[in-house]
């Protein structure tokens, strides 16, 4: 989301880190140039003074001239304060009604709404373990009742049919009335989208708000709109109380101007960003994560917490334990591990989130990232059960037959085995020496042959 901020802060940020001492000068260019990248970056124009006048009062600050590296304090001022901005900490939902907890959903035509009730209601399911259902009160348009309906089978959540003769308030009071009955922990209600906030719209979704009291009431906007995605959402929170906001197709957004404007213009918080086309598409949005891709400082928490959802434990713990007791690996294994990064989208996703990676031209990344997986593991599949099991028996002839039947060359078939054995190696090594190695150190520290050295 923040491609162009991060090009035009990284110049700043290089001439920073690293310096031994600030200047005035120092300090005017470095606040200079955020400025003018947040302006440029369609921030609302009191967010970047008010942002800019608090990085400068630290700046001068002791904590920053103190430091024993006065660039890299000053980075962090930056961090932080752009942190602040967006809202510091991550807000989750807040579901602690009494069953069901409604959250309503508004926004104007095509900000992709019912696109992300079906994402919220995923994202509830799978990470927050609720029975979800959901519902549309949009009386208008009757496809879009059939789209929620589409999506709701695809993400597998209940669905509570309306029809456009019904009144809004009637359908979300019907579907209040079956969801207790049926034990769903949260409703999401898909409200009717309009080209702009008129008086028809506030009229309807504020009855409709008064008669459900919903825990939550979300606006969502297309962050493409830069600060005007604020400003909307400000003019909805004006009439309705607004609980929190989430900005779609984030994706297709290089500026950010709208994640840095939102919170100080309306002062509610951004709990979602929509990340994509499909249910999968949403994260949490945490600020100051947000704030370290800015800055290109990488996002190293929500890697990790990428890979432990998408990692199968199960399979990574027989792995080593297969490894430890000196076993084979094997070409089964290696599909395993390919598919595991397939799962996570594969090296593009991780690789955004990586410190520095701003800088690498997407061509390259591409070049990394791009086709090679799901040809893997065709050539993976296109071997026999034994050779999978016992990569020695795959000879020259064997490897021309596999690539045709991956519809691939031998060149391929060569390249993937050639990576084989080289993890094959390492494995072999760890299984080896490294994990008994590492046990007999442990047990000489714990008091074992040798005892312990301070006794
Ligand atoms: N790239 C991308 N596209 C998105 C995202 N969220 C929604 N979209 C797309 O935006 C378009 C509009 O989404 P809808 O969910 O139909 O929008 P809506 O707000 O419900 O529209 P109305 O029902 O007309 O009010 C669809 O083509 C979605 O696929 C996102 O995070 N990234």
């Amino acid at each position: 989301m923040f491609e162009s901020l991060t090009q035009r802060l990284s110049g700043t940020i290089d001439r920073l880190r690293g310096r031994g001492r600030l200047t005035e000068e120092n300090i005017r260019e470095a606040t200079r140039e955020v400025r003018i990248a947040l302006l440029e970056a369609d921030v609302a124009l009191p967010v970047v003074q008010a942002l800019v006048e608090r990085i400068k009062v630290r700046a001068v600050g002791q904590e920053v001239l103190k430091s024993l590296t006065p660039g890299q304090a000053l980075i962090k001022v930056v961090r932080d304060e752009l942190a602040a901005v967006m809202g510091s900490q991550a807000s989750e939902l807040n579901l602690n009604v009494p069953a069901p907890a409604v959250v309503l959903m508004a926004g104007l035509q095509g900000a992709g709404k019912t696109t992300t009730v079906a994402k919220l209601a995923r994202h509830l399911k799978e990470k927050r373990k609720k029975k979800v259902m959901v519902v549309s009160a949009d009386v208008y348009r009757p496809a879009a009742i059939e789209q929620l309906q589409t999506l709701a089978q695809q993400v597998d959540v209940l669905f509570f049919p309306s029809d456009a003769s019904q009144k809004p308030e009637a359908i979300v009071k019907a579907a209040i009335d079956d969801a207790r009955k049926s034990y769903v922990d949260v409703l999401i209600v898909d409200t009717a989208g309009r080209t702009s906030i008129d008086e028809a719209m506030m009229a309807e979704i504020k009855a409709l708000h008064a008669a459900v009291n919903p825990v939550e009431t979300l606006f969502v906007v297309d962050s493409m709109t830069g600060q005007d995605a604020a400003a909307t959402a400000k003019h909805f929170g004006a009439a309705l109380p607004l609980t929190g906001v989430v900005l779609t197709k984030t994706d297709g957004d290089a500026r950010g101007g709208a994640a840095l404007s939102v919170r100080t213009i309306t002062g509610k918080p951004i709990k979602f960003v929509g990340t994509g086309e499909k249910t999968d598409g949403l994260d949490v949005f945490h600020p100051a994560r947000a704030a370290g891709r800015i800055l290109d400082m990488g996002d190293v928490l929500g890697l990790v917490e990428q890979v432990e959802q998408q990692v199968d434990k199960d399979k990574a713990a027989k792995l080593a334990e297969k490894v430890a007791k000196g076993k084979r690996f094997d070409l089964n294994d290696l599909r395993d591990q390919l598919e595991q990064m397939q799962n996570m989208g594969g090296l593009s996703g991780l690789m955004d989130k990586l410190p520095g990676m701003g800088q690498i031209p997407d061509h390259v990344k591409n070049q990394v990232t791009g086709k090679e997986i799901p040809r893997q593991i065709a050539i993976i599949n296109s071997m026999t059960k034994k050779e999978r099991r016992n990569p020695t028996l795959i000879n020259g002839s064997r490897r021309a037959r596999i690539a045709r039947g991956a519809g691939l060359t031998p060149a391929d078939v060569n390249k993937l085995m050639k990576q084989y054995q080289q993890m094959e190696k390492m494995m072999g090594k760890l299984g080896r020496g490294g994990m008994k190695g590492m046990m007999r150190g442990l047990s000489g520290m714990m008091g074992g042959r040798g005892g312990m050295p301070f006794r």
